[in-house]
């Protein structure tokens, strides 16, 4: 057959390695996506995209593939992954996030559908040009961002309004009153989240108290609910003509409607946020990897081809990095930040500020395993924001070149929190602030204390896992979009003292979901997570970020950003934002 793979790329055939997977990555504002910039430099950082190094390697059609949707809050993207993990073919686009009042956050949900697909069609496209066949893929996964909720009509299958993105603070005020009601101090001990703006539970309930369409849905029980997994699992499969409508353990401990110990729907909790299941269809809990729970894409290039398996993304990325055992941690700097700690199978309430939620849930024959998280909404978000708003720079790494343009922060502190703050500290009262600007102050100080804003929380988040768990971690795994930024992880390391491990194949998220789905798939040799951390270990080139930095400078900047946390508090009243309360229509977004 024709071709030769080259360990150089996945691209033998015009030798240039990689470009031509990425051909169509466009920023909302026309650049060339970030992802294509950020693959380039995985590249040249020492990964090898071949089975084992040093040689080529003849297009075979016995070997077997996986395919993973990657659906995160920046961008789309599907990568299919040969045998031994690594990507050889991918399409990615970026969609249009909406913000059409302040707080607000939401997502078209056929942009989220559509994309996919159309990734789908793409990467698949460039992998037949490589000499495979479609049949060479055995199965597809699915990642997703988590939290954001959608609501669609069960009976024509077509979304109410847009999708409540998780970052978004519109429930505010909702989740205060929460607060006062009998029963909420027990929220966390039964699902392991605190009550915020961040779960779905308070969104869902927003929706149908505001939203005119959905609360006709749900009083003439037509409601269907769902995270993005859901909605894509469903529309992947044609939608209304076969009806399945699951979500995976992980997603679905995101909630806030899920037991924690039983993994299934809790009434208390339902009751709680005045949820009657009689009226709206919530989507049927099933393990990450299934063999037959979700169906099979119904269209397109791939269709007939089986969906294996589903995690929520942080998930994902910890499978994907094969943080199997406890206490291993990884950190995934996306559109937020998320540091998922393996806590084994038992989950742990956080004392200190931080998530109970499941790490992994790999069905019959394995237990289900828990995780503590620190979770931090504004990361990737804060460099986009300098980059749309403040027109700062073209592209993300450049944030990151314009931030090593100085020295320092030169004494600015930036509390980025544009959706209150998350873990571990739970302000819904502060916004955006930044303190200690001065005439001297430059665009790369800005840029700078951006980057140190997701470093600090990052850090205040391991000394939380530190004192719930009783133990230090040395080394932090980490990817996503944002570990590519050199400048961020050597100040990562510096701020925690801690050794930064970013490996050079940086689409772990993917990789995550594509595991899960290669284990339900007939004729893959992932049978185990055993296996395929056995295959992982063989691979190398990871870079190490070691602190370097002085310790007594590290204890200052961390002090004034604690004492800037702390003077952003209680910026938000509650008369501020009485603005409209209606959900966004589709129609409106379609303008
Ligand atoms: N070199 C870089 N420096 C800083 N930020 C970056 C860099 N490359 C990408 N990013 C940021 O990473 C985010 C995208 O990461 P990704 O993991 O794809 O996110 P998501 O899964 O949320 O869609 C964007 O917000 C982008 O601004
Ligand atoms: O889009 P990401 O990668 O920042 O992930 C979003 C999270 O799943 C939200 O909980």
């Amino acid at each position: 057959m024709p071709g030769l793979i080259t360990e150089d790329g996945a691209n033998g055939a015009n030798g240039a390695p990689y470009t031509n997977n990425y051909t169509n990555g466009a920023d909302t504002n026309g650049h060339p996506s970030d992802q294509l910039n950020d693959y380039v430099d995985g590249h040249a950082n020492g990964y090898s995209n071949g089975a084992s190094n040093g040689s080529t390697r003849e297009v075979n059609h016995d070997d077997w593939f996986i395919g993973s949707v990657d659906q995160g809050t920046t961008s789309s993207r599907f990568i299919i992954f040969n045998s031994w993990a690594d990507p050889v073919a991918m399409h990615q686009i970026e969609f249009e996030n909406l913000y059409p009042q302040s707080g607000w956050h939401d997502q078209a949900p056929y942009e989220l559908l559509d994309t996919v697909e159309e990734c789908i069609e793409k990467a698949t496209e460039k992998f037949v040009a490589l000499g495979y066949l479609k049949s060479q893929i055995k199965a597809v996964g699915i990642t997703n961002q988590r939290e954001t909720t959608i609501c669609w009509d069960k009976n024509t299958g077509e979304p109410l309004c847009q999708a409540v993105v998780w970052p978004d603070t519109r429930t505010k005020d909702l989740v205060r009153e929460l607060k006062n009601r009998p029963g909420a101090e027990k929220l966390t001990e039964l699902c392991g989240l605190p009550l915020s703006t961040y779960p779905s539970s308070v969104k869902l309930m927003w929706m149908i108290k505001h939203h005119g369409e959905v609360s006709k849905a749900y009083e003439e029980n037509r409601l269907a609910f769902g995270t993005v997994d859901s909605w894509l699992i469903y529309k992947l499969n044609g939608g209304t003509e076969r009806n399945i409508h699951v979500t995976d353990t992980t997603n679905a401990s995101r909630t806030m409607f899920m037991n924690l110990h039983t993994r299934q729907y809790d009434d208390q909790l339902l009751n709680f946020f005045e949820i009657d299941p009689t009226k709206v269809a919530l989507p049927k809990i099933v393990p990450s990897s299934s063999p037959d729970a979700y169906g099979s894409i119904a269209r397109g290039t791939l269709a007939g081809v089986k969906i294996g398996g589903c995690l929520g993304d942080q998930s994902s990325a910890l499978v994907g990095q094969c943080g199997f055992n406890a206490g291993q941690a990884k950190n995934t700097y996306g559109t937020g930040c998320f540091l998922l700690y393996n806590v084994g199978t038992k989950p742990v309430i956080s004392k200190y500020g931080l998530l109970a939620t499941v790490a992994y849930d790999f069905g019959e024959g394995s237990e289900a395993v828990y995780a503590l998280e620190g979770s931090v909404a504004v990361a990737g978000s804060g460099v986009k924001f300098l980059l749309n708003n403040l027109g700062f720079e073209r592209d993300s790494h450049r944030i990151s070149a314009l931030a090593e343009s100085v020295e320092d922060n030169g004494g600015l502190v930036f509390v980025t929190a544009f959706s209150g703050l998350f873990a571990p500290y739970w302000i819904d009262d502060a916004k955006g602030t930044i303190f200690g600007i001065t005439q001297h102050t430059k665009r790369g100080h800005i840029a700078r204390a951006t980057l140190e804003a997701t470093c600090f929380q990052t850090r205040a988040i391991l000394d939380a896992m530190e004192r719930d768990s009783g133990h230090k971690l040395h080394s932090l795994a980490v990817d996503g979009g944002m570990s590519n930024s050199d400048l961020t992880m050597q100040t990562q390391a510096d701020v925690s003292d801690i050794h930064v491990a970013r490996p050079p194949m940086r689409e772990t998220t993917a990789l995550g979901a594509a595991i899960a789905a290669g284990m339900a798939a007939d004729g893959c040799g992932w049978d185990s997570l055993e296996d395929v951390a056995e295959m992982m270990r063989i691979k190398d080139h990871v870079k190490i970020f070691k602190p370097v930095n002085d310790k007594k400078k590290v204890a200052r900047m961390y002090a004034n950003w604690e004492r800037a946390v702390q003077m952003s508090r209680g910026w938000v009243v509650q008369e501020e934002d009485d603005g409209p309360e209606h959900a966004t229509s589709i129609k409106q977004s379609q303008t």
